[in-house]
């Protein structure tokens, strides 16, 4: 009998072997039904038989007994359906590859069809997902543009828990994946970034690649909603989760007997949630008295419901992405993976500008405009921005023919000035091509567009105060708004999940929009007390803990949320602050002058004025402040920034000057602030009328090149240039060597973990060699070689200043080891080098050992992660021996063995400068560093 002939029998008698699992096992009879009709195994008859028997395990046998009398191909083709549509069958799986199931060539050629409802219902999330996600939100209806014409990637950096970096996500797939897993046990992917950086459109462009199948994921579920959507339930509205899932997200048509909801509750991790815009949830949502969710089946309130999938306590294993602004915090303990988008890169800029023009004049005009104005390149790194830019060029060239972008101090209140003057131009949009080359008039767009700007703005400032992102038909109608005006492109309807009727529910395009409308409403208000535009500085001055509050009740039951507003987020009140110093800066004093009484603008004005003339000073002083070497130091909040931002916005001179008069500390830490190249221009602005010196610490932000050539002005007077982790390449360290070179003043530069390769690291040798000021230079986990390593190493030697180099993590080897074994031969001032994970095999150790014994100043040195071996040991022994005054020896994880560690050991009885020596982490045993550390205690006690 051949192979094939043995499978067909074994087919027949695997069923009434294995009959019991089947019986007990078997759901989705539907598909096997229509299946075996489809196939003419069975007849309407049979199938009709089968679906009269009353239970499931019932109806199995009846399946069972009638295709075992129908012979073996019959069988056979039974058991082709469980193998094919597998995740119907999911729980047969097993034992499919344990009997090792083998469809032969006939049967395999034959037809299935996948009729199950998990496969249906994933089928039409795909469908519908497609439909919702291809293209670019719509913009008044006016304009869609398909989502991968003009999707281009962004910078997503990974975090660990205390924010440092882990790298960059290359791909949209690693998102998903283990890279930068700091905690296994945390359910949620956390993505952070600022207004406008692109949450949601990526949380788009993975669901249309899961729609597509081209994410590289084997879940079959996929959920979206929108934080802010969890507001348009009831509070009063209890749910399941079921109906979370079905009902507002997407339904499974034919499922009679639940198995999609019994699939998901089984097989969580073949589901992904996306939620965006967690800082979105609105305050007024009491949690005190809900119940936490554990089970599937109990109806709860929507948010306690969201809060119980983020923590796993429902669903727990499914994916879940969660988007939110820079600046909210959560419990590490829930996080799985944190993320945070940096915006365009230059590169990715020069993508958009292509995708966005299609025209190669346009292009090149673009191209001309942004490459002569860094600040404008600062801003068009955040999408948003990016896009209205181009979106007002665009439009504003075709009506006017002649269209510039604003040149050098371009604002945001401009940005989004130009905005509204391209959605209100469509009230005086010209009716004739004729016409088509009018001459540019924004103050008559405006004034044209006043009755609808104006309702926006009061619709937009009435939903801030109730801390609103939604309204209502009737609201609208309240600030005599009309439908037309609907059609202007300000608002945009919001699903309410009920298609039949008309939209009753709409939202501003964008958050940053409601809060300039709002901004423009506290201008435009006759009415109200003058101060009343002061409103939102008050609130936002107030200093709030990062909350996090909604998830430890979630994670500890006893933990309860004293705030009233445990979500609040008062970015959107920054926002409408920074707008509205820019609707009353001078620079738009025509414009508004034409829009409001100009004895109203002008009291308006003065009460801003005074109030952020003092606003810096009042701020730092409430901050403490301590003294250290670089003089009075002060740690400042990210309030600080916005309080700069906003100064930069009036465009005042004045303003400026009266800040920097008012810091009187002379280092400012401004690390971890959430700095972006467009803010430099803001720090820039206040700073250049500065007189006196000052440090600024600015590490851990997101300055990039543009950024740095913002501050170019300002480097003069800076004595402490702290740029670590902010993403620059060498064309900072140009700007720079040139500036800092120029002024003589640096006494520190910190350039750890950018992108400087050796080119940069000539550059900071230069500074290093022409500033005797500088005494710490920080350039660790950058790519410099040997190339640079030589540079740098020669440039040490020279400077008289220099203590404390930090060189960790670059790829220096040998060579650059060599170079400083020379630079450290009696140098004069060094007391602090780290040449950490550089490469550094024994040849290079030794000459460092070797050199070290003539140097008598050098108190702390780093050799860690290198490749330093048995054979360099005598020469560190060697230098311990030599008792030169060196205080602190870091040799950890090399690759010394017990034979080598001993030449210490015996070395330390010489020795009596030594306060530590550590080579934890080398090829020893436990017992044998015990006895090290035992001899070390023996010679330091
Ligand atoms: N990767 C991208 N490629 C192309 N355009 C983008 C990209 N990201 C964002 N944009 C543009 O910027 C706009 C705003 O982006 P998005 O709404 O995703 O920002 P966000 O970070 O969610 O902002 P917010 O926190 O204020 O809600 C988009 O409508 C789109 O026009």
């Amino acid at each position: 009998m051949g192979r094939v002939e043995e499978a067909r029998v074994s087919c027949l008698n695997l069923l009434t072997r294995h009959r019991e699992l089947l019986v007990s096992t078997l759901r989705s009879i539907q598909c096997l039904l229509d299946n075996l009709l489809a196939s003419g195994f069975f007849c309407e008859e049979d199938v009709e038989i089968v679906q009269r028997t009353v239970t499931k395990a019932n109806q199995v046998r009846k399946i069972l007994e009638l295709i075992q009398c129908k012979g073996e191909e019959a069988c056979e083709y039974f058991l082709f359906i469980l193998y094919k549509v597998r995740d119907a069958y999911i729980d047969l799986q097993p034992w499919l590859k344990e009997i090792d199931y083998k469809p032969s060539r006939d049967i395999g050629e034959m037809k299935v069809v996948n009729t199950d409802p998990i496969s249906r219902y994933s089928e039409k999330q795909r469908h519908e997902m497609s439909r919702d996600s291809s293209f670019i939100m719509s913009y008044g209806q006016q304009d869609e543009t398909r989502l991968e014409e003009l999707y281009t990637d962004t910078v997503m950096e990974l975090l660990n828990d205390c924010n440092e970096s882990l790298g960059f996500v290359e791909s949209l797939d690693q998102l998903l994946g283990e890279d930068g897993v700091f905690n296994p046990q945390g359910e949620i992917i956390y993505v952070m970034g600022d207004a406008g950086v692109g949450k949601s459109i990526l949380l788009q462009k993975l669901q249309n690649l899961w729609s597509k199948k081209e994410l590289q994921t084997d879940t079959i579920f996929f959920f979206k909603f929108r934080c802010r959507m969890f507001s348009i339930f009831k509070e009063a509205e209890q749910m399941s989760l079921r109906d979370l899932l079905f009902k507002y997200n997407c339904y499974p048509d034919h499922d009679p007997d639940n198995e999609v909801f019994d699939y998901i509750l089984r097989f969580p991790e073949k589901v992904v949630f996306t939620f965006d815009g967690y800082d979105e949830i609105q305050e007024d949502i009491d949690l005190t008295n809900v119940p936490e969710v554990v089970s599937p089946e109990d109806k709860a309130n929507s948010l306690q419901l969201l809060l119980s999938l983020l923590c796993g306590k429902l669903l727990k294993g499914s994916t879940k992405i969660l988007t939110t602004r820079t600046g909210i915090e959560m419990q590490s303990r829930v996080i799985r993976k944190k993320v945070v988008l940096r915006g365009f890169s230059p590169d990715h800029l020069k993508t958009y500008i292509n995708l966005h023009f299609k025209e190669q004049e346009h292009r090149d005009l673009v191209s001309v405009q942004l490459d002569a104005s860094p600040h404008l390149c600062g801003l068009c790194s955040t999408p948003l921005f990016c896009w209205i830019v181009f979106k007002s060029f665009r439009h504003l060239h075709t009506m006017h023919d002649v269209f510039h972008l604003p040149e050098t101090s371009i604002t945001l209140t401009d940005i989004f000035l130009l905005l509204s003057e391209v959605f209100l131009s469509r009230l005086v949009a010209p009716a004739s091509s004729l016409l088509k080359k009018s001459v540019r008039c924004p103050s008559e767009t405006f004034r044209v567009g006043l009755r609808p700007l104006a309702g926006f703005a009061k619709l937009a400032l009435q939903g801030l105060v109730r801390g609103s992102f939604l309204c209502s038909r009737e609201e609208l109608s309240e600030c005599g708004l009309t439908e037309e005006d609907l059609a202007l492109g300000f608002l945009r309807p919001v699903s309410d999940f009920d298609a039949s009727e008309a939209p009753a529910t709409f939202e501003f395009i964008h958050i940053t929009l409601q809060s300039f409308l709002a901004a423009f409403a506290l201008v435009l208000d006759e009415q109200a007390p003058g101060s009343s535009i002061l409103r939102f500085f008050t609130e936002c001055s107030r200093r709030r803990e990062p909350c996090c509050l909604p998830l430890a009740f979630c994670i500890s039951s006893s933990v309860k949320p004293s705030e009233k507003k445990p979500f609040a987020t008062n970015e959107h009140l920054q926002f409408t602050n920074l707008f509205l110093c820019g609707l009353l800066s001078k620079t738009q004093a025509r414009l508004m002058g034409q829009l409001v009484s100009p004895v109203l603008l002008k009291k308006k004005r003065a009460l801003l004025k005074a109030y952020l003339s003092t606003s810096v000073k009042v701020h730092l002083e409430g901050l403490p402040q301590h003294t250290a070497d670089e003089g009075k130091k002060v740690h400042v909040l990210p309030h600080f920034l916005w309080i700069l931002r906003c100064i930069f916005e009036t465009g005042s001179k004045d303003i400026a000057e009266m800040t920097a008069k008012g810091i009187t500390a002379s280092f400012i830490k401004l690390g971890y602030c959430n700095v972006y190249s467009g803010d430099c221009t803001a720090i820039n602005f206040v700073l250049q009328h500065r007189q006196k010196l000052l440090g600024l610490d600015m590490d851990n932000n997101n300055i990039s090149d543009y950024g740095v050539k913002q501050l170019q002005p300002s480097f003069c007077k800076m004595t402490v240039v702290r740029l670590c982790v902010n993403n620059l390449s060498d064309s900072s360290i140009e700007v720079l060597a040139e500036e800092l070179c120029k002024h003589k003043v640096v006494k520190v530069l910190g350039l750890y973990n950018n992108n400087i390769t050796d080119a940069g690291a000539q550059l900071v040798a230069q500074i290093i060699e022409e500033c005797p000021q500088l005494k710490v230079v920080k350039i660790g986990k950058n790519r410099i070689t040997s190339i640079g390593g030589r540079y740098l190493a020669n440039a040490v030697k020279k400077s008289a200043s220099i203590f404390d180099v930090g060189m960790w993590g670059n790829r220096i080897g040998d060579e650059g080891a060599q170079a400083f074994a020379e630079a450290l031969r009696s140098h004069p001032s060094l007391t602090n080098l780290s040449l950490s994970a550089n490469g550094i095999t024994s040849e290079g150790g030794k000459c460092l050992a070797e050199a070290l014994k003539e140097n008598s100043v050098l108190r702390i040195f780093w050799l860690v992660q290198n490749e330093m071996t048995d054979d360099a040991a005598p020469h560190w022994a060697g230098l311990v021996q030599a008792d030169t005054g060196l205080s602190h020896l870091w040799l950890i994880s090399n690759r010394f063995t017990a034979a080598g560690i001993q030449h210490f050991a015996e070395a330390l009885a010489f020795n009596t400068k030594l306060k530590e020596i550590c080579v934890k982490g080398n090829q020893l045993s436990k017992e044998e560093q015990q006895q090290f550390e035992l001899e070390k205690r023996l010679r330091f006690h």
